[in-house]
């Protein structure tokens, strides 16, 4: 792996080069550009690479990638197939280090990361489809680049308040992003999604600017351990940055559903004023629950320059220590607030949020 990191790019243009030589049907498995298609397959082994001596994490996201590949089509004979390019790839870039054992560790390794996905695949097939359909029944401009979509899934649909999906528009096929749901489950079975259009983004752009009721788009299954412990009373600190209060509201809904008064502390966080699109549903939650408290952090209003934005913000509250805490949007906002939320005595375990290498791809 060190060997190939640094020309990571050349080693998997190379990969799909002989992949889809050598297999011109599995060409129409993946998207029409490949540019994101090719960062995430390093990743994937990068990953796989660092947890090898950690089975029961290797084997927890090899079990998730499995299961998140039957939503592409991907069937048991396709493995092998990888398999031959990627050992290809592998000994043409790794010259220095690759020989005979290296390759049979290789092999070995690759024979079973690919079963244990395959297994993980199977055993889900008894238990849901390998994607959903969902019409579009809602759309909502909230400001000129945010929309609410609003959708109805073809079957039922079970997930937790909290957790994110992966969703393909007609418009692109193969490209799948991610979205958290915006709401808690609802009786009536709709979901809802809150998307930002970014400049040159394919799947958020056809989203907030292109979908209308009646189209169609496909989800994933749900994933993502971002949830509530209802088994404990602690409070719920929350700061959602942007786009990313989508998940902090479902996660409030989610504390009103199960009825248990427990304090929960949204810091919602925006550039502008005008950027706080969802401010009044945080309100009105806010004045229909006791327990609930919500404080906007504009960056550029006093309170926000004064302390740092929204990680700042937090810092001037609490103390946190005894919180659950839950952070979602951009990675820089994450990561100092994570950073502030350690500085100030909060332990680890308490704090929550979606992986940043999938928030990177998500914002497209
Ligand atoms: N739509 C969704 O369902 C979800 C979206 N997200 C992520 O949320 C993000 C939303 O993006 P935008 O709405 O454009 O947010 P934005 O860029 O407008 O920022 C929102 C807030 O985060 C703060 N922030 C940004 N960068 C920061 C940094 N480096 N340090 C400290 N604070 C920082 C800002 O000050 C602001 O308060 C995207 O990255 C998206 O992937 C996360 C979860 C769910």
């Amino acid at each position: 792996m060190a060997e190939i990191e640094p020309i990571a790019d050349k080693v998997t243009s190379y990969f799909y080069a002989q992949l889809f030589l050598r297999h011109p049907d599995l060409r129409a498995l993946f998207p029409a550009a490949m540019d994101v298609q090719r960062d995430r397959l390093f990743k994937a082994l990068l990953t796989a690479a660092t947890h090898a001596d950690d089975t029961a994490a290797l084997t927890a996201y090899l079990d998730r990638l499995g299961r998140g590949h039957r939503k592409y089509g991907t069937l048991p004979e396709h493995y092998p197939a990888v398999g031959e390019a990627l050992i290809c790839a592998l000994s043409r870039h790794a010259s220095s280090s690759w020989g005979p054992r290296t390759e049979a560790a290789w092999v070995s390794a690759y024979t079973t990361i690919s079963q244990i996905m395959i297994d993980a695949a199977t055993a889900d097939e008894l238990r849901a489809p390998a994607w959903w359909q969902a019409e579009v029944v809602g759309h909502e401009m909230r400001t000129p680049d945010v929309a609410v979509v609003t959708v109805r899934p073809d079957q039922p649909y079970p997930f937790l308040a909290g957790q994110y999906t992966a969703l393909e528009t007609p418009w692109w096929p193969r490209v799948w992003r991610h979205y958290s749901f915006a709401s808690a489950p609802r009786s009536d079975g709709v979901l809802s999604f809150h998307v930002k259009a970014v400049p040159a983004g394919w799947v958020s752009n056809a989203l907030v600017h292109r979908a209308r009721p009646g189209d169609v788009i496909r989800l994933g299954a749900p994933t993502g351990s971002m949830t509530v412990d209802h088994s404990t009373d602690n409070g719920l600190l929350c700061l959602g940055g942007g786009t990313g209060i989508a998940p902090i509201k479902a996660l409030v809904e989610d504390v009103a559903q199960h009825g248990r008064r427990r304090s929960v502390d949204v810091f919602y966080g925006a550039r502008r004023t005008d950027d706080l699109y969802d401010i009044e549903t945080m309100l009105r939650l806010q004045q229909s629950h006791s327990w609930l408290s919500v404080r906007p952090v504009v960056d550029d209003s006093p309170v926000g320059l004064l302390s740092g934005g929204l990680p700042g913000a937090v810092r001037e509250h609490g103390p946190w220590h005894t919180y659950d805490v839950y952070l979602s949007g951009p990675p820089g906002m994450i990561r100092r607030g994570v950073d502030t939320l350690l500085g100030i005595g909060v332990s680890t375990h308490r704090i929550r949020h979606d992986s940043i290498e999938e928030l990177v791809g998500a914002a497209t």
